[in-house]
């Protein structure tokens, strides 16, 4: 099971060192959440920021767009060094191009589904896809409450079969939720808020603590 913490909950003014910090305390990936204001209704940064805390994370850089469209930024992303990045289904007409233009700059192609979208919505990408991320929270914010897509995540995982392709859970994901998700089929769990609370750049340990807690709810289904 991977973790991949979302900087989205991280102290803004100091990301390079937040991204340090989750590495050091546990995270396999850092997830980074962009949003355009128009796809969602939140803001958050762009590729420069990506540019800049590339630098500082020595793992997977997984950046989540939330925008529409994407096609037009595709390159900066990987350009700015994402290592996987994920459009959303619901962004556009054409996620299939999208697809093959994010592998074509290099990167891993993730694609999203909010909570309304079902899973056959994907069911022509599989062998274009490297990431299904299945929201488990309307994008836009963190800290909203959990919902429970464990159906979808089931009939994924069916068809999916023996490709190589990740199931990301993202929103709301905390140690009582993981359990949840994981038994459904996932193996990447995003996790903003129930990674950063109660820590800081100055006083990591409890990143590595809740990151701790997180994989070990998930672990006893899916270790
Ligand atoms: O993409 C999103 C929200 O749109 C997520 O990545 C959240 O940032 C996760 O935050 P928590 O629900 O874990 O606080």
């Amino acid at each position: 099971m991977k973790i991949a913490p979302s900087i989205l909950a991280a102290d803004f003014a100091n990301f390079g060192a937040e991204c340090e910090a989750i590495e050091a305390q546990g995270a396999d990936w850092v997830h980074v959440d962009v949003m355009d204001g128009h796809f969602v209704p939140n803001i958050s940064f762009g590729p420069t920021t990506c540019a800049a805390i590339r630098p500082h994370i020595k793992g997977v850089m997984d950046v989540h767009l939330m925008i529409a469209p994407v096609d037009p930024y595709i390159d900066a992303f990987a350009n700015a060094g994402a290592d996987v990045i994920t459009a959303h289904v619901e962004a556009g007409p054409h996620i299939h191009r999208t697809l093959q233009a994010i592998r074509g700059a290099g990167a891993k192609a993730g694609v999203a589904l909010n909570p309304s979208t079902p899973a056959e919505a994907v069911a022509h990408l599989l062998d274009l896809t490297d990431l299904i991320c299945v929201m488990t929270v309307n994008p836009g914010f963190g800290g909203q409450k959990f919902i429970d897509m464990s159906d979808k995540i089931k009939t994924l995982r069916s068809m999916i079969g023996d490709r190589p392709v990740h199931i990301e859970i993202d929103g709301g994901v905390d140690p009582s939720t993981a359990p949840i998700v994981a038994q459904a089929g996932a193996d990447v769990l995003v996790a903003g808020s129930a990674v950063f609370k109660g820590g800081s750049v100055s006083d990591p340990a409890p990143y590595g603590t809740n990151i701790k807690a997180i994989r070990e709810a998930a672990a006893g289904v899916y270790a």
